[in-house]
């Protein structure tokens, strides 16, 4: 897949929403940076999410643009906010945990019931993400446990880096390509381009919510 930010919205096949939700610290702010930015933060630079924060990147997938918003949330609980109009008509979610961190891995059932309770489509690709492998020295959860879990909730599952960039282009390029392969998950949405009438029901279908 191949980024195309400089692309207008108008050419592109459908607007992707992905969401990155996982304990506080875990790196999702990290990971949303260096997928779409190419840069990581280092501690003294970065700060907690306060509510939620977006960013837009344009990718091509065979000849096709699609423009991904991905939203990135708190991970600590004082800082979340409008939970379920976050995860309304979203397509994908990555579950970060830390492999330097048990308890991130041990909060990962949490947060698959909230999932479960605002985003109950079966349809809506799921993956989880154990950030941090450049912390091999101090790693608490192995590649096994996460494969395994991962296998056990039905999700992909992918150990990345947003230090070193290690494995996260290809986190998203599986999620994105799992999408693009259930077409019912955003072939529903209306073109871009196309605006729809005032009064148009505000159903699942003409919101293009997945959720
Ligand atoms: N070594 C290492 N540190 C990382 C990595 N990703 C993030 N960090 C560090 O982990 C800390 C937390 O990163 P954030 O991206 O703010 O984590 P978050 O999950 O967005 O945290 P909240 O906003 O509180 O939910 C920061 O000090 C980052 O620099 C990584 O891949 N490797």
């Amino acid at each position: 897949m191949a980024d195309s930010n400089h692309s207008s919205s108008s050419e592109t096949v459908a607007t992707l929403k992905l969401l990155l939700i996982g304990s506080s610290g875990t790196g999702k702010s990290s990971l949303l940076m260096r997928f779409v930015d190419g840069v990581f933060l280092a501690p003294d630079e970065i700060s907690a999410t306060i509510g939620v924060d977006f960013k837009v990147k344009v990718i091509d997938v065979e000849g096709k643009k699609y423009k991904l918003t991905i939203w990135d949330t708190a991970g600590q609980e004082r800082f979340r906010t409008l939970t379920s109009s976050y995860y309304r008509g979203a397509q994908g979610v990555i579950l970060v945990y830390d492999v330097s961190s048990r308890d991130s891995f041990n909060d990962l059932q949490t947060w698959f019931n909230e999932l479960d309770t605002y985003c109950s489509s079966k349809e809506v690709v799921r993956m989880i993400v154990g950030n941090k492998v450049d912390k091999e020295s101090s790693r608490e959860v192995s590649k096994q446990e996460g494969q395994e879990f991962a296998r056990k909730l039905q999700t992909l599952f992918v150990e990345c880096s947003a230090k070193t960039k290690l494995g996260v282009q290809q986190a998203f390029d599986e999620l994105v390509q799992q999408i693009i392969d259930t077409p019912s998950l955003w072939q529903k949405q209306a073109p871009a381009n196309v605006r729809l009438q005032p009064n148009a029901e505000s159903s699942a279908e003409s919101s293009g919510c997945s959720c």
